[in-house]
Order: C-alpha cells, then structure tokens, then sequence
C-alpha cells in the first residue's frame, strides 16, 4: 500500500509537485503517467524517501517516509530514472553489495542473488562488469537491485526505456508477475504499456494530478461523455432517440449515419436497440466509442 497525501515539492519558484494525492493498494500495479517535466521522477523520489517533499506525506505499508525511513528502505524496491549503477564493479559483486546493504550474508545472500539474476534474464552477462554490458542488461541489473531484499511496494521510473522489444515484452511479463502480490508504481511514456499491465493509471500534468482512473473509465471520464455510432437502413426521425433518458444530442451524418452523445459512462446500445424495434428501424450497426488511451492523455495534458 502507497498513500500520498497532498504532496508538494517546491524547487525555487517552481512547484514541481503541486499537492498531489492518490493511493495504489497491494496486488495493484499503477501507471504514472506525464508528459517530460510533469514531476514523475519528483514524486518518486519523494515516495522513495530519496528527496524530502517540501509539503505533505508518502506512507508506504503504513510507515511515514520522513519519519520512518528505514523502515521505508526495508519495504521498498526503486528503480531511479538514470539507474546509477556502479560501473567498474561485475554483476554478481554489485548484487551481493546491495544484498549485503539490506543485511544478508553468506550463504542466503548468495542464494537471493543467483535467484535475482534468474528472475530478471541476467544469465549469459551474470559474469561481466556492468561497465561491458548493454543498456537492456543494466537496467535488468537496476531491477535486480530493486527486488533483492524482496520488497512489498516497488517505485520504477520508466523501467522498459531504452530496451528492445523482446526485452520490453520480458520486463512486462515480470512487471505483471511482481504485480500479483505487490503493490506497484511506474512510469513510462510508452501508453500501450499501461494498457496492457495497470489496472489504475495517475496522470500529472505541470505537477498536478489531471486523472486518477482504472484504466477501462478514463476514457468515458476524460471525455466527459460516450459517443455512439448508429446506423440504419433508412432516415429516421431523431426526436424519440433525443427523447431517451440519457442521450444528450444526436446528430445525422451522410448514409443515414448517426452520432449519438450519452452521457459519460453509460451503455445506451440496449435502449437504442429497443427503441429501434419498437419505431420498426432497421438498426445496421451499432458500435460505442472508445477514446484511446493516447487522446485522452492528450487532452489532459496540452
Ligand atoms: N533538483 C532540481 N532542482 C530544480 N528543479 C528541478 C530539480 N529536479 C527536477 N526539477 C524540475 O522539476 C520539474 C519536474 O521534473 P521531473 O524530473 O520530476 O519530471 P518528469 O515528469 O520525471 O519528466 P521526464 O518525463 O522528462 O522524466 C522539471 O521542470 C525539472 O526541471
């Protein structure tokens, strides 16, 4: 469990967070999403207990950042933005390292540290300086680190950028895994992404939160309204449509189509459906527009 509450980070004159506040629960994996400058790596950072907010609190599993960081440490796994990794230390040795900075030893830690480099695909680069390997295979390192002391809450600032696409799809699949019993935060400007692994997407937007939604409702919620298609063999008198409880307007478009607005997150189809029978329309196509998850973002964040 994360719960941020009315978080502000002050930089000079700048709010790079701006009272922000939302919570993800355990099993939950939640997409923070924001275009470059929103205040992601901030919060984050905040949440991690890496930088100290100016105003309001991050509990993680209870504990306060500020006042209970260690605690914090215990409970949490970050991946930073630019993965600061020692370079000119092998992979086995930079593990055992943070291994042994969250108190494990001997034996146990080398066992955690082989099932890490397991976990995350390390295998063929296990024995090579970190310096030697690719940029896909550092940020697998990165994660390795961030679950060593197997934590309950994980933080990663934009875990798949920079990998190819078969890595993308491995580091999903183990995102989506970690995802079943611990709580997840990440970032990414890579919006399918979101689709594809979070049930609740934050969007910020000049350090404010804009959206806070399962994913499957931003869309009606952004929108403000449900847009549906409908069309019919022949023209049809719009007025008992208009008169539906629910619709806000209809209007027609050539080929006896029409556009019908309802209002936000409603399914009129079966009512539209009824109506036609009762007024003897023949109904050719009935479809609910959905709003892609990249327009909404667009629209919350111009
Ligand atoms: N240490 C700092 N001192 C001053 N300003 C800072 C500092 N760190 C971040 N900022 C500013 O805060 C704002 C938010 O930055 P942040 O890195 O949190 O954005 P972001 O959403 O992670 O962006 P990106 O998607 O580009 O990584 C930016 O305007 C940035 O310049």
């Amino acid at each position: 469990m994360v719960e941020v509450q009315q978080l502000s980070k002050i930089f000079g004159a700048q709010a790079a967070v701006n009272d922000i506040s939302f919570s993800v629960g355990k099993g939950e994996i939640l997409g923070f999403l924001g275009p470059n400058g929103a205040g992601k790596s901030t919060t984050m950072k905040m949440a991690t207990g890496y930088l100290p907010p100016s105003h309001g609190t991050v509990k993680l599993e209870g504990y306060d950042v500020q006042t209970d960081p260690l605690e914090v440490r215990r409970r949490v796994g970050y991946l930073p933005e630019h993965n600061p990794l020692y370079l000119d230390m092998y992979v086995h040795e930079y593990l055992e390292f943070i291994g042994s900075v969250h108190g494990l030893k001997g034996q146990p830690r080398r066992t955690r540290v082989q099932q890490m480099v397991d976990r995350v695909g390390l295998g063929r680069e296990q024995n090579k300086l970190i310096g030697a390997l690719s940029k896909g295979y550092r940020q697998r390192v990165g994660l390795a680190q961030a679950l060593i002391h197997d934590p309950g809450v994980l933080i990663l600032d934009e875990p798949t950028t920079g990998l190819d696409p078969n890595q993308i799809g491995e580091i999903r699949t183990l995102i989506r895994e970690l995802g079943q019993d611990k709580t997840v935060i990440f970032s990414t400007h890579i919006l399918p992404e979101v689709t594809a692994l979070c049930s609740r997407v934050v969007i910020i937007n000049r350090g404010q939160l804009v959206a806070d939604s399962p994913v499957s409702e931003l869309g009606a919620k952004a929108a403000g309204e449900t847009i549906i298609r409908a069309e019919f063999e022949q023209a049809i008198d719009v007025a008992p449509l208009r008169a539906l409880p629910g619709i806000l307007g209809v209007e027609a478009e050539a080929g006896n189509r029409y556009r019908i607005r309802a209002a936000a997150g409603t399914d009129m189809r079966g009512a539209i459906s009824r109506l036609a029978a009762q007024q003897d329309w023949i109904l050719l196509g009935l479809r609910q527009e959905e709003q892609s998850l990249e327009q909404v973002f667009q629209s919350l964040t111009k």
